[in-house]
């Protein structure tokens, strides 16, 4: 049985008042449930978010890290400073990561790696942009994407991971993949975790949809049993569309 969870990213955006302001709202109206729930804010306010969450079943997530420890790599953050801060669950090569800051597979496997060591809980985002989809290539695009992200992790350490499936297509553009669409590349996704890892770990893994997500097609998103939950960006920073998100098991 894997738990639901929805993860909110709010990308660059909000202050630490706003962001406060919202987060107070959202834990007023979400008690610990059978869904998870996580806030990745920009760097800057992770510390007052996360005070703001101290007494809330809401976790603290980051929304980027570097791989290595310490040292000589300007503008970064590591895993330590991200758990100094109460930090459990990081994104990883989202979609804007690998497309404006160049990231690869490679940085993004040494990511996640770095991540599962310090056991933040890495959300590894995969998807194909429209081109790639129109062209039939999805499932290639997918399959490199997933091979070269977790070179090296073993079963043990997959069974952590949390998958996102963002067609970069349904990105911040109101396109939101077809329930069917959702249903079937999200399939796809468990299909190659089963062929690489084994049945068992393939059914314990959590894969997300994200993508345009809002409440009004959480719940046709949610039906396919293989979707666990979403990533959501703009939705997540009005409180109502984000707690209706949340509870989208009561809106069905
Ligand atoms: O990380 C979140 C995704 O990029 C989705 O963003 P969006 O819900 O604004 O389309």
């Amino acid at each position: 049985m894997r738990i639901p969870l929805i993860a909110g990213n709010w990308k660059m955006n909000m202050n630490h008042e706003s962001g406060k302001d919202l987060v107070r709202k959202i834990s007023n109206k979400v008690s610990a449930s059978d869904t998870e729930v996580v806030v990745c804010c920009p760097f800057p306010m992770l510390l007052e978010i996360g005070k703001c969450l101290s007494d809330s079943s809401i976790m603290l997530g980051a929304q980027n890290m570097h791989w290595e420890n310490s040292g000589a790599f300007t503008g970064e953050i590591s895993a330590d400073m991200l758990l100094e801060l109460g930090v459990k669950y990081v994104i990883i090569g989202h979609s804007e990561r690998r497309q404006i800051f160049l990231e690869t597979n490679h940085m993004i496997n040494l990511k996640v790696k770095k991540a599962l060591e310090r056991q933040i809980v890495p959300i590894l985002c995969v998807g194909e942009l429209l081109n790639e989809r129109e062209t039939q290539q999805t499932e290639r695009v997918l399959r490199d994407q997933l091979e070269n992200s977790l070179v090296n992790i073993t079963t043990q350490e997959a069974s952590k991971i949390v998958i996102a499936y963002e067609p970069v297509w349904a990105i911040g553009t109101g396109k939101t993949a077809t329930p069917e669409q959702a249903a079937e590349t999200i399939g796809f996704i468990r299909g190659w975790l089963k062929e690489k890892y084994g049945e068992t770990l393939s059914e314990k893994v959590r894969i997300l949809y994200g993508g345009s997500v809002k409440p009004d097609n959480i719940s046709e998103i949610m039906e396919s049993p293989n979707i666990d939950g979403a990533l959501v960006g703009g939705a997540s920073l009005n409180d109502e569309d984000f707690i209706n998100i949340i509870h989208f098991q009561h809106s069905s």
